[in-house]
């Protein structure tokens, strides 16, 4: 029996869409969404309806309905921490993605309009969230009592990437140990033991500084910012998400337009060699963490495109474990994929405990 899937990621300004027969892609879109259509709703939760309307008519278009697929696949959002793998989504989830959220990210959108589109006609499944936390309780703790870091990656395309290097060396990703660093517009490098993120950077507010983001940042001179009075809550959060890292000192966010700069400039070329040594030092940390048994290391994300930037990065870590390079994301397939497991009965799709 073919299973076909309706796959739904949002991102900023479009939501990505697929319909998947089987492991199949038999349609992708970007589906774009103009900005002064979006900056009508300045809650982005409100943008539900909104994009449901724009998808429907995109996959019209190319001729599918809603009837005709087995289930949707959507993005998970901003959850409370959870295990990896592949959960139904229900009202409970849902209320909370809409509502309760303490982050108003747009990944929350997806299971949201996924569930509108399908009335309760057929299921909807989220695959591994930006909020999949398999932290081992020693990675937990921050040196602050009050504060617990957080488990916030591109675990999505991380678990992909992993499975697929897992198939390459026709072993069990269960009982493979790897270092994955996924180099987007954020960055998070992860330790995988035996299948599990046992500890991750938190893309948001750690490790290497990346194309958009700060990372980790000397603690003492960001609580001088912070109370010198010359900044709000809101413009120092985007100095450290969104205008930090590569568009700081660079004025982009373009590691291509960076690299092609570094070739005569030499205050580029440092900042690019100064973000490679950034990541290899968190491969190397996680390394250790994995007690040096590591069965590989994967570059993937946007950046691992450029032979160049990932070679600045191996010559650094390639005697820890073979190097594995696996550019762009999976995100779209790792959906269908998760959905896929639990259609033909090769996994239990999780039920969420609620919050
Ligand atoms: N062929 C390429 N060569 C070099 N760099 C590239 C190439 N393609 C994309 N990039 C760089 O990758 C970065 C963006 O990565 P990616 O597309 O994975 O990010 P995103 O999806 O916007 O964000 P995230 O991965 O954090 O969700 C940018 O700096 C971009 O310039
Ligand atoms: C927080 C990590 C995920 C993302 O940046 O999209």
């Amino acid at each position: 029996m073919m299973y076909r899937i309706f796959v739904i990621n949002p991102g900023s300004t479009s939501t990505k869409v697929a319909v998947y027969e089987d492991e199949e892609c038999v349609y992708a879109e970007k589906v774009e969404h103009s900005v002064q259509d979006l900056e009508k709703f300045p809650d982005i939760m409100d943008q539900y309806l909104f994009r449901k309307d724009n998808i429907l008519s995109a996959l019209k278009k190319v001729g599918f309905h809603e009837e005709d697929f087995d289930a949707i696949a959507a993005r998970g959002g901003i959850l409370p921490p959870l295990e990896s793998g592949t959960y139904l989504v229900d009202e409970r989830m849902v209320d909370y993605l809409l509502h309760k959220s303490p982050v108003k990210h747009v990944s929350n959108l997806a299971a949201v309009i996924a569930f509108e589109i399908a009335k309760g006609r057929i299921p909807v499944y989220i695959t591994d969230p930006v909020s999949v936390d398999e932290m081992i309780p020693e990675a937990r703790l921050s040196g602050i009592p009050e504060i617990e870091r957080k488990s916030l990656s591109h675990a999505l395309n991380i678990r992909a990437v992993c499975r697929k290097v897992a198939k390459m060396l026709e072993k069990d990703f269960n009982q493979l140990n790897f270092v994955v660093a996924h180099l987007g517009g954020g960055i998070s490098v992860a330790a995988i033991r035996n299948g599990r993120m046992i500890d991750v950077n938190n893309a948001n507010d750690e490790g290497p500084f990346s194309p958009e983001r700060t990372g980790e940042l000397p603690v003492g001179d960001v609580v001088r910012m912070c109370f010198s009075g010359k900044y709000t809550k809101d413009e120092l959060k985007k100095r450290y998400v969104g205008k930090g890292g590569l568009v700081a000192y660079l004025g982009t966010n373009d590691l291509r337009e960076a690299l092609k700069r570094a070739e005569k400039d030499d205050y580029a070329k440092l900042i690019v060699e100064a973000m490679a040594y950034q990541i290899a030092k968190e491969i190397g940390g996680m390394c250790a963490v994995l007690c040096g048994k590591v069965d590989g290391i994967i570059l993937t994300g946007g950046m691992a495109h450029s032979e160049k930037f990932t070679e600045m990065i191996k010559a650094y870590v390639y005697k820890f474990a073979p190097i594995f390079i696996v550019p762009g994301e999976f995100e779209l397939e790792a959906l269908a994929l998760g959905a896929l497991r639990v259609l033909r009965g090769e996994e239990t799709a999780k039920r969420w405990g609620g919050s």
